[in-house]
C-alpha cells in the first residue's frame, strides 16, 4: 500500500490544468521508457473537467495518441452514446479530437450491447478484455495501468464503488455489475478495488466544498474501505489526491 500523497490547488480550474500537464508528462514517460501508456478514466464533473483541460493543454501535442491505452474505471450501463454514459461525455470532453488508435480506446458494454440488459455478462466481458489485454505481461488479470483516474464522491465511492454494496466488498474479480447505486443511474459497470490496486499509480481527484467531508474521512479519520471506497483505492507505485482549497479545508494543516 502506498501513503496517499495530497496536492492543493488554487481551484478547480486550476487542479484541472495542473493535472492536464502532470498526465501529459506521465504518459510522455511511460511512452518513452515502454514504447505505450495506458490510462483509466473516470466520469463526474472532474474527471470531465480534466479531459477539458487536456483538450487545451498546449502539451498535448507531446503525446503520441496513437500509442496510448485507454480504459474506464466505471460506466452508467445505458446505451450507447446515451449523453449520461462516461465514454459519451469523455469523447465529446476530448476523445473525439484526439488521433487515438480506436483498437486502443475500450468502453465498457452498453446496455443495448451484444450482452442486453445482463450487466453481469457485460461486466465479465470487460474483465475478459482486461484479461486478453494483459497478456503475460501484465499483474495478473489486467493491463499495467500507468495512470488510474478516479473522481471521488461526496460518500467517498469511487468509481462505482458505494459505501457498503457489494461491489466494494470484492475480492476476486476485476469487473462487475452495481445495482442500486445512489448515484443515478442505479445500474452500472465497476472495477473493483482489487483491479484499481494493481494500477502503478492512483490519481484521485476531488474539488469543490462538497467534498471536504469525504477527503477528511479518507485522509484523517481512517476509516476501512467498506464504508468509505476511496481509503481502498491505491496504487502500487503511488497515491495521489488532487485537490482544491475547498475540498481540502478540514484537512489538518
Ligand atoms: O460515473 C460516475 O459518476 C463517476 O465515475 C463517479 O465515480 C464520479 O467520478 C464521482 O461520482 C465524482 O463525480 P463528480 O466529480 O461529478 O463529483
Amino acid at each position: 500500500m502506498t501513503a496517499p500523497e495530497t496536492v492543493v490547488h488554487r481551484d478547480k480550474e486550476q487542479m484541472a490544468r495542473d493535472t492536464a500537464a502532470r498526465l501529459i508528462t506521465k504518459i510522455t514517460e511511460a511512452q518513452a521508457a515502454r514504447g505505450g501508456a495506458s490510462v483509466v478514466l473516470t466520469g463526474g464533473r472532474n474527471g470531465n473537467g480534466l479531459l477539458a483541460a487536456l483538450a487545451d493543454a498546449p502539451g498535448r501535442e507531446a503525446v503520441d495518441w496513437s500509442r496510448v491505452d485507454l480504459w474506464w474505471g466505471d460506466e452508467r450501463f445505458l446505451p450507447a452514446g446515451d449523453p449520461e454514459r462516461n465514454d459519451t461525455q469523455a469523447r465529446k470532453a476530448l476523445l473525439d479530437s484526439l488521433p487515438l488508435d480506436a483498437a486502443r480506446v475500450h468502453p465498457m458494454p452498453a446496455s443495448d450491447g451484444p450482452h442486453g440488459e445482463d450487466v453481469e455478462a457485460a461486466a465479465a466481458a470487460y474483465a475478459e478484455e482486461l484479461a486478453t489485454a494483459a497478456g503475460s505481461g501484465g499483474r495478473g488479470p489486467v493491463p499495467v495501468f500507468d495512470v488510474l483516474l478516479l473522481g471521488v464522491g461526496p460518500d467517498t465511492h469511487v468509481a462505482s464503488l458505494f459505501p457498503e454494496l457489494s461491489a466494494s466488498r470484492e475480492t476476486e474479480r476485476t469487473v462487475v455489475g452495481v445495482h442500486h447505486a445512489p448515484k443515478p443511474p442505479p445500474v452500472r459497470i465497476s472495477m473493483t478495488l482489487p483491479a484499481i490496486r494493481t494500477a502503478r499509480e492512483v490519481w484521485l481527484l476531488a474539488a469543490g466544498e462538497d467534498k471536504a467531508r469525504a477527503v477528511t474521512t479518507v485522509l484523517s479519520d481512517g476509516i476501512g474501505e467498506i464504508q468509505a471506497p476511496a481509503a481502498g483505492a491505491y496504487g502500487s507505485e503511488r497515491t495521489l489526491w488532487l485537490l482544491d482549497e475547498s475540498a481540502a479545508a478540514d484537512l489538518p494543516r
